[in-house]
């Protein structure tokens, strides 16, 4: 699925916290949002996803514009892993991400054998199957986003936002997670803030900065110390490690 965002703008009153921005995304691309805290990163998401209503501007899948889709439609076609995804309910893992589901079935239908045979890969896919039975409240932090992950490829969607998806994983999990999100032929649109796995996983980066986007490439033509300094205020090396890999390192902020 292709999505375009055209000149986007969101805000609250007194605030624009997105501005202008415009931003294509390829059939099956995977682009990496990279910016500081603050800089709109989320906003943007929520509003590809179609949670906000931008104040200025449209995004389209597909070249069809979402603004007055039904929010079980746009579902169909796009999942959406929140930062803070939170399950206030009694469910265990499968149940979870048998939610994935919901979307594709009618309100008085059940989950047939299909359901459950998208729930068991998508389990198995994040490394959850001998999970699948434990409570949600049970679950450590990095079980519960994995579950959450789980829970949007049992959507089925040609296209995936992931809102800072590795931030509590260990690194065989996010190394994974990463490899999962390059691979899938989904189009997939995430923020992150680890700036060498965004070099490393994603087709293209897009870096946020006072909430428009300041750089848009490959990785080695966004991650530059000057760009870094100027956005992150911090005086970084780029170099690349023994496996070819960017490596980014920083030196102590000078205050
Ligand atoms: N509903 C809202 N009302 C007021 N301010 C908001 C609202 N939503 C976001 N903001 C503000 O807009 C700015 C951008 O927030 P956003 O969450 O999009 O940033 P981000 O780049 O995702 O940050 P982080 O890296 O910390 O997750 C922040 O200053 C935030 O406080």
């Amino acid at each position: 699925m292709r999505i375009d965002v055209e000149r986007l703008s969101w805000g609250v009153p007194g605030k624009t916290i997105v501005r202008d921005v415009s931003l294509a995304v390829r059939p099956g691309e995977t682009v990496g949002l990279i910016g500081p805290n603050g800089s709109g990163k989320s906003s943007l998401l929520r509003c590809i996803a179609g949670l906000r209503t931008p104040t200025d501007g449209v995004v389209r899948y597909d070249g069809v514009e979402i603004g007055s889709w039904p929010a079980r439609e746009r579902a169909r076609k796009m999942a959406f892993v929140e930062q803070t995804a939170d399950t206030d309910s009694d469910l265990r893992v499968s149940e979870v991400a048998m939610l994935g589901r919901t979307v594709h079935r009618s309100r008085w239908r059940g989950p047939d054998a299909t359901d459950h045979e998208i729930v068991t890969a998508a389990l198995d896919r994040l490394d959850l199957v001998e999970l699948a039975d434990r409570p949600w409240k049970q679950l450590s932090g990095g079980e519960r986003q994995r579950t959450h992950l789980a829970r949007a490829l049992a959507q089925r969607t040609a296209g995936l936002l992931l809102d800072e998806p590795t931030n509590h994983l260990d690194v065989r999990h996010q190394l994974e997670l990463m490899e999962l999100a390059s691979r899938t032929p989904q189009t997939v649109v995430v923020a992150l803030h680890d700036l060498a796995l965004a070099a490393r996983y994603c087709d293209r980066l897009v870096l946020m900065h006072g909430g428009t986007v300041v750089a848009e490439g490959l990785a080695e033509d966004v991650l530059t110390a000057p760009l870094l300094r100027d956005v992150f205020d911090v005086d970084a090396e780029i170099g690349r490690d023994s496996l070819g890999h960017l490596a980014v390192g920083y030196r102590e902020p000078v205050r």
